[in-house]
């Protein structure tokens, strides 16, 4: 068999569609603000950064944006969150099946999101995806999140993995860039929550299915 890896895995807009349930978290926070909803669509492309710099894109849609204003609706963001945490949320077509077939060959998976450890372990076990994982590391299981590569390692380690045979995969320039300053490979998906072409993130591949994973992945596992 060929050499197994850690495969780190992105949560939002990698795994899963969180779309629906962040922008109703979003939305339920901007009204307690006094301030109107963001489309859908506008939402998903504000993840991938953190809650906060969700909360202040959402805020900048509708006038000032502040760190004060960002701190006031984050509670409200938070409860309806945790409250509403897969009540739309679905994996992306293709991921068990991924993710059985790549546990079946012995790789090691792990989650580097930047969620909150709390509302990524929440979401985990309400799809049923516990087992599956060696590890799950948010925003605030490290010192510095993604793009920090500290994050991308610190996961590595906490899944007993080896940081040199490691690959990861994500949706955003933030992923593209910690598993760049880590050292790692990096694929992203085509369909996930990236403001930008995925094109023109930089990553060694992309893929539009996860039907696509398991090539895309050969080319880091010598025999
Ligand atoms: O930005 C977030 O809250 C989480 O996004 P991520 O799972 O794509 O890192
Ligand atoms: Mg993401």
């Amino acid at each position: 068999m060929t050499a197994p890896l850690s495969i780190i895995f992105d949560l939002d807009g990698t795994l899963v569609d969180t779309g629906p349930d962040i922008c109703a978290a979003l939305n339920h926070a901007l009204a307690t603000l006094g301030r109107p909803p963001v489309p859908p669509d506008d939402v998903r492309h504000m993840v991938g950064h953190g809650s906060r710099a969700l909360l202040a894109r959402g805020l900048a849609e509708s006038g000032e944006s502040t760190p004060a204003l960002v701190e006031a609706g984050v509670p409200a963001f938070f409860d309806y969150y945790g409250a509403h945490i897969a009540d739309g949320s679905r994996p992306f077509p293709g991921v068990e099946a991924a993710l059985d077939r790549l546990m079946a060959a012995g790789h090691r998976l792990a989650i580097c999101t930047n969620k909150p450890a709390a509302l990524a372990h929440a979401l985990v076990a309400a799809l049923g995806w516990g087992e599956r994982f060696a590890a799950v590391l948010g925003f605030d299981s490290v010192p510095a999140p993604k793009p920090d590569p500290g994050h991308v390692w610190a996961t590595i380690d906490a899944a007993g993995g080896v940081r040199g045979r490691a690959v990861f995969i994500g949706d955003s320039i933030a992923d593209v860039s910690a598993a760049r300053a880590a050292g790692l490979p990096v694929i992203v998906v085509g369909f996930g929550f990236s403001d930008r072409p995925v094109a023109e993130l930089g990553a060694d591949a992309v893929i539009d299915h996860y039907d696509e994973l398991d090539a895309a992945l050969l080319r880091w596992q010598p025999v």
